[in-house]
């Protein structure tokens, strides 16, 4: 059964082959043009190109234990040689799952070449034959027309209002609502060039590209090391100031917001009951703490946890999402609040996005401020937490706020 679904040309069983290498400098640099996979942070990560194996995952309520089975097989049945034996070396698997467990769209690819770098430490991985693979200058994607996506900016606002309606009448207490842009450019648009855009503007972020999904993500949903996992869990938004005063007077008041310490709180406790029933030890911040970005500002919980039981990290992530920083508060009103009113198929933004290794380590994040790309098309997202106190046109400017990260990854 798992055979179909997989590329065609895949030698089973997989050769893989690890290897220590010196310091291959900028890694987004490596890549060649067609299929590239990245995982980045401040120069550090992986990129990966060419698919050995790639598997659409299907859609229901237990697509993450079909996709970590897959893998196990896909993994157990290699021959591994690998000379590193760090979390990352030896096969890695590339994925991104979508919003709506119950939409198509989730895919995960064994890369045939990665690259990575840790701690000091370079290795390349191989699955197969090595063949050179060329890597042609970026090319720029010439200008770029933007049009509505599902709904234009007033109907949002419209859509924004009524969940706050819906939030005063007690159905519910949070639910995070997004939007999409649609982008066309006039030639085909270069993954790289966005990659290389988005780093080096948000080297604190996790620039990623799975599968034509492209972004640069600041919330860390789940870092597996071992037994040890951590998240960075995101909610309440300020926008940045003109100078150092006003950006300052605007985090202090984003700290200072009970809408935003309360939407901030949802997040928390969603991934606080996610995560306590898989650990051991869980530390969670009493305060949140004020991460700023070159667009925006956050409320920001880093949370670290021993798992007790030998969980991989797709149980975790598994458990996890949609958390209420994507989702709200409870999650299952909240999914219908958002089905109803945002009025379009969220596909894999706000979904898990990220790579496993065959020992079950892995780095997942939240796919926010990216796009997915097609030829010379984009679609782009954004959302905002709504509250009972929402105003409709700054949860608007919020959006526009965020949706700047990939208009600039594709202007410059
Ligand atoms: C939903 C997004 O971001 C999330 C929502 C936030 C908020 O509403 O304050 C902040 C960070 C993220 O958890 C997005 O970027 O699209």
């Amino acid at each position: 059964m798992f055979r179909v679904s997989v590329a065609l040309g895949l030698n089973r069983p997989l050769v893989v082959r690890t290897t220590l290498v010196g310091d291959p400098g900028d890694l987004l640099a490596r890549l060649p043009a067609a299929a590239p996979y990245a995982w980045i942070r401040h120069g550090e990560g992986m990129v990966a190109w060419g698919e050995a194996a790639r598997v659409a995952v299907p859609p229901g309520p237990r697509r993450f234990e079909w996709a970590r089975d897959w893998l196990s097989e896909t993994f157990g049945e290699a021959h591994v040689d690998d000379d590193v034996g760090v979390p990352g070396s030896g096969p890695v698997a590339f994925g991104s799952f979508t919003f709506d467990p119950d939409a198509q769209g989730s895919v995960l690819v064994v890369p045939r070449v990665v690259l990575a770098r840790r701690d000091g430490r370079a290795w390349l991985t191989t699955l197969g034959e090595e063949r050179l693979d060329l890597v042609t200058p970026l090319r720029d994607p010439g200008r770029i027309r933007y049009g509505d996506g599902s709904l234009t900016a007033p109907e949002w606002e419209h859509a924004v209002a009524r969940a706050v309606g819906q939030i005063r009448s007690g159905r519910l207490e949070k639910a995070v609502l997004a939007r999409d842009l649609t982008a066309t450019a006039e030639r085909e648009i270069d993954v790289r060039l966005l990659l290389s855009r988005l780093a080096r503007r948000y080297p604190g972020c996790y620039t990623f590209s799975c599968a034509g999904l492209v972004g640069a993500t600041p919330e860390l949903l789940v870092r597996h090391t071992g037994e040890t996992i951590e998240s960075l869990v995101l909610a309440g938004t300020a926008s940045r100031g003109t100078d150092e005063a006003d950006d300052m007077a605007r985090g202090a008041a984003l700290f200072a917001s009970e809408k935003d310490r309360y939407e901030h709180t949802c997040a928390v406790e969603s991934v606080r009951e996610a995560l306590a029933p898989l650990c051991s030890e869980l530390k969670v911040p009493e305060e949140p703490e004020l991460l700023v970005l070159s667009n925006v500002q956050h409320l920001a919980s880093p949370v670290t946890g021993r798992l007790s039981a030998g969980a991989s990290v797709l149980d975790v992530v598994a458990a996890m999402h949609p958390t209420a920083a994507v989702g709200g508060t409870p999650t299952e009103t909240a999914l219908g609040v958002i089905r109803e009113l945002e009025g379009m198929d969220r596909a894999g933004y706000a979904g898990p996005v990220g790579w496993i290794d065959a020992r079950g380590d892995g780095e997942w994040g939240i796919a926010l401020r990216c796009a997915q790309i097609e030829g010379r098309r984009a679609r782009l997202f954004a959302g905002c937490g709504i509250m009972g106190d929402s105003a409709p046109a700054a949860e608007l400017a919020e959006a526009q706020a965020k949706l700047r990260v990939m208009q600039y990854a594709l202007e410059g």
